[in-house]
């Protein structure tokens, strides 16, 4: 089968011309957000867009906007040419990959906007305001406030703030009738619907099992940074999970104690815990007892890498 080279879109206003002229010849669009450096449970993602649409524009931007100052947006791995060599290799490829220069330029020079980045007195700034929290010409900020506020939303202050905003820019950009999100960010994908409804967004959201290395270990862009070893402690994190969904099918169902027994095993193999939370799989509120429709989060750094994953389990 040949290979299909993606067309690489770098502007927002090309990006738009194009999506619309696709849409004018009757064309569907699916829309594959990213941050890049691209792994297998990023090809999922595209091959459930591609039973839903025509075509398929995948994005890879690494979004300033969602970064506070001491998070790891320097560090963030990055490979372009090696992602499009993996797009190339699924099975009808992508349309587009839309990798934006612009997406916060407003008519005027960064450097002219005299932004710093720096940490602003009493609270955390995003990597894309300066020490008084100005943005480069930037101030417009979407929160889904109550679901951003537990788990991920509390260690990183303006993450979801920076999530929902972008993902509003890229389908005001792209203008796509489905995006698709892993439910690896599972709080992620549901601040993305709830965004969706309120906002009356015309995108369809659909959300995509998340994807597992063979041993467990969650499948994430930044498992690179994993040392040897620490790659062995983090698959203390899946082993967690799959003991409590074992455990709650034989009927304990006590959250708290299925916490502390989490807690206690990913510590004893040298995690250090951000959070566990057995939370409602919609409203993302604390349950006391496993019923049907909750899921597991866990965040927790192995040496200076913080990873997240999640299990949705049911009831015995
Ligand atoms: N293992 C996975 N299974 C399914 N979807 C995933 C998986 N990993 C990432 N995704 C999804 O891919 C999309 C882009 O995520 P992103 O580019 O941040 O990758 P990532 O691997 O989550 O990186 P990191 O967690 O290191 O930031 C998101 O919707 C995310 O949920
Ligand atoms: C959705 C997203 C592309 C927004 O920058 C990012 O948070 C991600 O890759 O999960
Ligand atoms: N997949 C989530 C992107 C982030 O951690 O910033």
């Amino acid at each position: 089968m040949a290979l299909k080279e993606p067309k690489i879109i770098r502007n927002k206003e090309e990006m738009r011309n194009w999506s619309r002229t696709m849409r004018a010849q009757g064309k569907t669009i699916g829309l594959v957000p990213t941050m890049g450096f691209l792994h297998q449970g990023h090809l999922s993602l595209i091959t459930e867009a591609q039973k839903h649409t025509h075509l398929i524009v995948v994005s890879i931007y690494v979004n300033p906007g969602q970064f506070a100052v001491n998070e790891d947006l320097s560090t963030y791995p990055s490979d372009f040419a090696g992602d499009i060599e993996k797009l190339k290799s699924i099975p009808n490829g992508v349309d587009v990959v839309f990798n934006p220069q612009n997406l916060y330029d407003y008519g005027f020079e960064r450097e002219q906007s005299g932004v710093k980045k720096g940490e602003k007195e009493g609270g955390i700034v995003s990597c894309l305001e300066d020490e008084k929290g100005r943005g480069i010409g930037h101030e417009t900020w979407i929160r889904v406030s109550e679901l951003e506020k537990g788990m991920c939303g509390r260690s990183r202050p303006v993450f979801f703030r920076g999530v929902a905003t972008v993902v509003a820019k890229l389908f005001n950009v792209i203008e796509p009738d489905v995006a698709v999100f892993g439910k690896k960010d599972y709080q992620q994908w549901r601040i993305i619907q709830r965004m969706v409804r309120d906002l009356d967004f015309a995108v369809k959201v659909i959300g995509s099992e998340l994807m597992r290395d063979e041993d467990g270990l969650a499948m994430s862009s930044r498992n690179v940074h994993l040392s040897p070893q620490e790659r062995e402690q983090a698959l203390s994190i899946s082993r967690a999970l799959f003991e409590a969904r074992s455990a709650a099918k034989k009927g304990k169902n006590i959250c708290s104690e299925l916490r502390r027994s989490m807690i206690e095993s990913i510590e004893a193999a040298g995690g250090k815990i951000d959070y566990v939370e057995i939370v409602d799989q919609e409203s993302l509120e604390t349950v006391e007892d496993i019923k049907n429709g909750v899921v597991v989060c866990v965040a927790a750094w192995f040496g200076k890498v913080r990873l997240i994953d999640n299990m949705e389990i049911d009831a015995s």
